[in-house]
């Protein structure tokens, strides 16, 4: 059927309106008109309409069965949102109402449809959100509702069933003072009056059930800008709870705690310190946070108890051990501690915890018994057990070390005398008398010890010979010759000792005790308060070289040194132009003494020192004689042992003396051995460098028997070299003294300093050194040493 043209042209007028209209046979559905707006929106052409069903529009099957339905049931559509699919695949969203209609006799649908794809799209994009924002709540662990002012449910989330203990599709609309507990509704109503009279936010915490919850209450705005609404949100914090008391518990568990706690990060900074760590160390919690334990450190704790912890806390495992700590008021206090590693999930070290025990009273009372078991009681000294002990470890120390250790065997001459007539209490005082003396008399690194009865004994480590011995026993037996004051007597009682001697008497504590007990039998039979070594050529070595020291000491008063001189003699020119200063002691006793033997001791003695000044004045002393008797242009080589050269005072000393006696220092030399120049080579450099300032001139003696190292030579400001005796013997038939003389020649040559020869004796020694280069000698071939007058004689005969 086509429609007559005053139809179609009425229908044409709506081709610009917003509506497209279709008309279509009822009878087959085929349609029969179209307007151009219908065709712009529905994508097709008239012709693509016209003469096809009606249906064809509807790309959705459902959907076009659903218009059918509604056609068949009430005969027209009104205004229903539709949703078309174009030939091209799109779709847009219309409103389509259908009514029926007769056209012609012909009874027919007329369809207007409207394009509403925008707005469909907008309020797709508002359900959306609205979606997004369930989705976003219902996510929320915290539950959320929204009541009015009447407490009547807007809305809430997934997580407010758990508020309410029901779901929560039953509540909007219901009143949420129905659905709470009552202790919780009139706090809360409030809460809502609060937060909608004042806009505050209202927070409070309520027990719903078993359960706990944070409750905040805010205003919300509603759409036309009235506040009328208020969100609640709440927080299930029954766990957090629960285990917020268990830290507590746990928290006052550790502060009660008897013993201390400190816990500290990976790197050691203390975190945390319970009230017993405070009690114990002395420091309060803000002292200690931050820091590092080292702080309690007391230095008593032996290196390796830390050295052995760290690598067991480095490992990952539990280290338990006693360490000696210094509390803030310098007390030490001893704890047993437990420290342990703290990981975290991953396994990675954290945190260090230590538990410590205070152990101080147990280690004081283990002292306390360890010091009974060690000690006398009566006197406080060392008994025979430590002393055992103590000479154990001494003969381990001196086999290293290659040392030797004397034992004295004290035994008091007149104990018994005491004990008898003045009763055991004068006894025991007297014994600490004894203690008391023998204590100052000794150094801290020797050991008294008592054995029991009046018998004592010394153990020593530290001397050079056994005359150092000997003059410890002579101090001791001075010092317990001194009368004590007992009961209103004055008491003599003196020692009897016997000295034995590691590694030459016996090479353990009861073989040096034995002896060192037979010895002092031997010093109570010599006549009592006298000492005894066990071997007697010790004895008398030691005698001798007491008596020596004893008379070494008077003879520089008594005026018994003299100085010999023996001239250095040039090979080339013959000319004598210095001298070595040699002493000789004139003992009155002995004879002459020769320096070799009594130098040593000097030295020992540290009496080298007042010898040494007497030489350095004697030399600058004849200088100004030899000067006064017209010998001019002499040099005096000078011996200045190790102990003098390092004196800060020398350098001074010598200048004063050059004044004093009007001395050139071109006229005064110092010799000194290699031995004393290496002990302590950079304190030498210095020393020698002082003296170069003032213009001494320095040797070196004995050279080549004290190892030197070169590359210090190099650095000594020397200018002479003596090359020692040893080497010159015969050096001429000797090849060996031979290559070591043109060696030392060499090298005094590369380190631009001259060379004396010691202790020439033969022609044929001369010719060698002669022709080796060595212009300078020195020895018996040329003169020996001799008294000053006699080298002026010397002199003017050599002269002639
Ligand atoms: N066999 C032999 N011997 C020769 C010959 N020419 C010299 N002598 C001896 O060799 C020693 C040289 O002295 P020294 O090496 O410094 O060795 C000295 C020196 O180290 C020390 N001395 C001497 N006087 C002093 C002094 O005033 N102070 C210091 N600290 N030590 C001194 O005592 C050591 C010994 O002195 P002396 O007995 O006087 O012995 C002297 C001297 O008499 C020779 O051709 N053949």
């Amino acid at each position: 059927m086509s429609l007559p043209a005053e139809i179609t042209d009425f229908l044409g007028i709506l081709d610009e309106s917003p509506i497209g209209v279709s008309v279509s046979r009822r009878r087959d559905g085929q349609v029969v008109f179209v307007n151009r707006r219908f065709c712009q929106v529905t994508g097709m052409t008239p012709d693509q309409c016209i003469g096809h069903p009606a249906r064809r529009l509807f790309a959705d099957d459902d959907q076009r069965r659903e218009v059918v339905r509604q056609l068949k049931e009430a005969g027209e559509i009104a205004d229903a949102d539709v949703k078309f699919f174009r030939v091209d695949g799109t779709s847009f969203w219309s409103v389509l109402t259908i009514r029926s209609a007769s056209l012609n006799g012909e009874a027919v649908n007329l369809a207007w449809i409207y394009d509403v794809s925008k707005r469909k799209q907008a309020e797709q994009t508002i359900l959306d959100g609205k979606a997004l924002i369930r989705a976003m709540l219902d996510s929320s662990t915290d539950g959320i509702v929204l009541v009015n002012a009447a407490g009547t449910i807007l809305a809430l989330n997934a997580a407010a069933s758990s508020f309410f203990e029901k779901k929560s599709d039953d509540l909007p609309g219901k009143s949420i003072w129905d659905h709470l507990p009552e202790a919780v509704t009139s706090s809360m109503r409030r809460g809502v009056e609060r937060v909608l009279a004042r806009g505050e936010t209202v927070e409070g915490h309520y027990a719903i059930g078993a359960r706990l919850f944070d409750i905040h209450m805010h205003l919300v705005d509603n759409a036309s800008g009235n506040h009328d609404r208020v969100a609640v949100f709440s927080r299930d914090v029954t766990q957090i709870h629960q285990r917020r008391l268990q830290l507590r518990k746990l928290e006052t568990a550790l502060e009660q705690a008897p013993v201390a706690v400190m816990i500290t990060d990976a790197q050691g900074a203390i975190e945390y310190v319970n009230r017993a760590f405070v009690l114990v160390s002395g420091y309060s919690e803000d002292e200690v946070l931050g820091r590092n334990p080292r702080l309690l450190k007391s230095g008593e704790t032996v290196a390796s108890v830390f050295r052995d912890m760290w690598q067991c806390l480095s490992g990952g495992a539990t280290w338990q051990g006693e360490l000696c700590n210094r509390a803030k008021d310098g007390s030490l206090f001893w704890e047993y501690a437990t420290i342990s590693p703290i990981r975290d999930d991953d396994g990675v070290t954290t945190h260090y915890m230590a538990v410590k025990e205070n152990i101080t009273q147990r280690k004081e009372t283990e002292q306390q018994l360890v010091h009974q078991a060690t000690h006398d009681t009566l006197t406080g000294l060392p008994n025979r057990l430590l002393l055992e002990d103590r000479v154990h470890h001494a003969i381990e120390v001196a086999k290293r070390e290659g040392r030797r250790i004397g034992l004295m065997f004290l035994d008091l001459d007149r104990f018994k005398i005491v004990n008898d007539s003045l009763g055991h209490v004068a006894g025991d005082q007297l014994l600490k008398v004894v203690a008391d003396r023998l204590r100052h008399t000794l150094r801290r690194s020797d050991t008294v010890a008592r054995l029991g009865g009046d018998e004592f004994v010394v153990v020593l480590t530290h001397f050079q010979s056994s005359s150092e011995l000997a003059e410890v026993a002579e101090k001791i037996s001075t010092a317990l010759d001194e009368p004590v004051e007992l009961s209103g007597h004055k008491v003599h009682v003196g020692a009897s000792i016997g000295i034995a001697l590691f590694p030459e008497d016996g090479d353990d504590f009861n073989s040096l005790m034995k002896d060192a007990d037979t010895a002092m039998y031997r010093a109570k039979q010599k006549g009592r308060n006298t000492f005894c070594f066990y071997d007697s050529n010790m004895n008398d070595e030691a005698l001798d070289r007491l008596k020596l020291e004893e008379a070494l000491r008077h003879a520089l008063v008594r005026g018994e040194f003299q100085l010999f001189y023996q001239p250095q003699v040039d090979l080339q020119t013959g000319v004598t132009s210095s001298v070595e200063a040699l002493i000789r002691w004139n003992s009155p006793e002995r004879g002459q003494v020769s320096p070799a033997l009594f130098i040593p001791i000097a030295e020992e003695s540290n009496l080298i020192s007042m010898i040494g000044w007497w030489v350095l004045e004697e030399s600058c002393r004849q200088l100004a004689v030899w000067r006064e008797a017209g010998l001019t242009g002499i040099k005096v080589a000078v011996n200045v042992s190790g102990r003098q050269f390092l004196n800060h005072a020398l350098v001074e000393c010598i200048s004063d003396l050059m004044t004093q006696y009007g001395v050139l220092p071109s006229q005064l030399e110092i010799e000194l051995t290699e031995s004393t120049v290496m002990a302590e080579p950079d304190r030498a450099i210095e020393q020698l460098t002082r003296l170069r300032e003032i213009g001494i001139q320095v040797s070196v003696d004995d050279f080549g028997t004290g190892y030197s190292s070169l590359s210090y030579l190099k650095k000594l400001p020397l200018n002479t070299i003596k090359v020692d005796r040893s080497f010159v013997r015969d050096v001429n038939n000797q090849s060996d003294n031979a290559a070591i003389v043109s060696a030392i020649l060499g090298l005094a040559d590369a380190l631009d300093m001259s060379i004396v020869a010691e202790g020439v004796e033969t022609e044929g020694e001369e010719i060698h050194l002669k022709e080796a280069g060595c212009i300078k000698v020195q020895g018996f071939r040329y003169a020996k040493p001799m008294p000053a007058e006699q080298l002026a004689t010397w002199m003017q005969r050599e002269t002639m």
